[in-house]
């Protein structure tokens, strides 16, 4: 071996040993909420787990299968098991692979697909992560209880009896855990996570100030505590719901605060949960508080991708209003407003203009100068009339080199003199060849009371082909 490659092999190797290691605290660390014995601990090592899939890939295999095979031995050795060690070891294998099995499927899988989707579709892959999960986390359910009966550990009365309760401990772990780790394990090995941020996150909330993000936590840790107390003193089963409350703040942070905080705030609250239950020792609402932060969780996924649905859905706006070229309007657009203008001319009987101008031998100068000349000669065009127009008229891009302008309170002669004057103004493009003025003909209508605009533009697009028939560069009124 070169040294480069064993210095490569001794860094992946302590990465590996890293990475057991902290699967196995986060394992231990369950053990201070535990509220169903040896069940709920496996809730937050199967967030990393599937974090570690959908990160490392098949490299997560190994380092989860020891983890997840360490821990097993060490919850034999808590209950002082009879059982031979050789036994042990063999049903802690049973039981690691198919927490392994279970979390490997369903994280590759979730990393082949997602990879190779859209950055634009958060909601999709939100959705996506959601059904993943769900269904990784009733593989392992149904896994884990397999291989339970295997070794039998469990007989068909506690595997019917438990593999909800698993899977819902799972799930819960899985949803609200998983993209808490992969934001840890991609800061602490560097790992790509474009893939999981909202585009277009809103800049002003990362500067925001830190004293209220924390209100928001403590909002939220307040309104758990005041939630288990009193489901701890009353034990009405309505009491429990009230856990769902906390989407309020938690909301409140998922649209005023940075992804990372929305993540962090999740999972420190379903911990703090799981710590009250612990606490107290009461487990029978258990399964309540798990689907709540279910749901809580996915609302707050799903909340995450509004800005940026919304930013997509201005820019497209945009995109159908302003011409990309000229940056004048649309055509559409154009079409709307004049709806509009003429309602209101209609009801104060005012007179309503609309121009039709289309360069002339614009081919030319595309042949001759080429396209982007030719680009060049249409803004140029577009920005010159609307500098020689007022700002209640509109001026929008018809389509290739033929512009429309309405002309609000102007009658056929004032919307005349309004098109000999930017016939006059049309300005000279510069080229390697020199200036080559840029020329255009003009058909003008006044719109009439009885006159759709579609109607109105018909007149008006005769009006100027009778200008070009006529040698073009003029203004012919219909
Ligand atoms: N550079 C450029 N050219 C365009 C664009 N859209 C359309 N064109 C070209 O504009 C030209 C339009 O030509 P026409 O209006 O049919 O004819 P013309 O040469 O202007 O002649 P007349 O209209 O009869 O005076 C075509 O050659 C199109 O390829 C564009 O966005 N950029």
């Amino acid at each position: 071996m070169t040294a480069p490659a064993i210095r490569q092999f001794s860094a992946s190797s302590f990465r590996y040993l890293a990475f057991i290691a902290l699967w196995v605290l986060v394992w231990w660390s369950a053990t201070l909420m535990e509220y169903q014995p040896f069940i709920s601990l496996w809730f937050p090592p199967a967030g990393l787990s599937l974090a570690a899939f959908i990160l490392m890939g098949t490299r997560a295999f190994l380092p989860i299968l020891m983890a997840s095979l360490i821990v097993g031995m060490w919850m034999y050795l808590q209950l002082d098991s009879a059982l031979p060690y050789i036994e042990q070891a063999y049903n802690s294998l049973m039981l690691a692979l198919s927490h392994t099995l279970a979390y490997g499927i369903g994280g590759l899988y979730f990393r082949q697909t997602v990879g190779k989707w859209d950055i634009q579709q958060l909601p999709q892959r939100i959705l996506y992560f959601l059904v993943v999960t769900m269904l990784t986390t009733l593989l392992a359910a149904w896994l884990g209880i397999g291989a339970f009966l295997f070794i039998d550990g469990m007989d068909w009365v506690q595997a019917s009896d438990s593999w909800i309760n698993w899977w819902v401990g799972d799930l819960a772990g899985a949803v609200v855990l998983t993209p808490f780790f992969i934001l840890i394990l991609s800061r602490l090995w560097n790992h790509d996570i474009s893939w999981l941020r909202p585009t277009n996150e809103r800049r002003a909330s990362d500067q925001r100030k830190r004293p209220m993000w924390s209100h928001k936590i403590t909002l939220m840790l307040v309104l758990v505590g005041l939630v288990i107390i009193a489901d701890h003193h009353y034990e009405h089963p309505a009491i429990a719901y009230f856990i769902l409350f906390i989407s309020i703040p938690q909301m409140w942070i998922v649209f005023t605060e940075r992804m990372e905080q929305t993540v962090f705030s999740l999972a420190l609250v379903s911990v703090v949960i799981a710590l009250w239950f612990g606490f107290y020792g009461v487990d029978e609402h258990a399964l309540t508080y798990q689907f709540a932060m279910c749901v809580v969780a996915a609302n707050a996924y799903f909340g995450l991708a509004v800005p940026s649905l919304l930013n997509q859905n201005r820019r497209l706006h945009h995109q159908t209003q302003i011409d990309a070229l000229t940056h004048v309007a649309t055509r559409a657009h154009f079409i709307e407003i004049a709806e509009a203008k003429l309602q209101g001319q209609r009801s104060n009987d005012f007179p309503l203009a609309l121009i039709v101008f289309d360069l002339d031998q614009f081919k030319n100068i595309n042949d001759t100068h080429g396209h982007l000349i030719g680009d060049q000669a249409l803004i140029m065009a577009a920005q010159s009339v609307r500098t020689h127009i007022r700002n209640c008229d509109l001026i929008a891009r018809f389509g290739g080199d033929e512009f429309l302008i309405l002309l609000p309170e102007q009658n056929l002669a004032q919307a005349t003199t309004t098109a000999e004057r930017l016939r006059h103004s049309l300005p000279a493009i510069p080229t390697p060849k020199g200036l080559v003025p840029i020329k255009a003909s003009f058909g003008i209508v006044e719109i009439q009371a009885h006159e759709s605009i579609n109607e109105a533009l018909q007149r008006a697009d005769q009006a100027l082909l009778e200008a070009k028939r006529k040698g073009r560069d003029q203004v012919v009124s219909s």
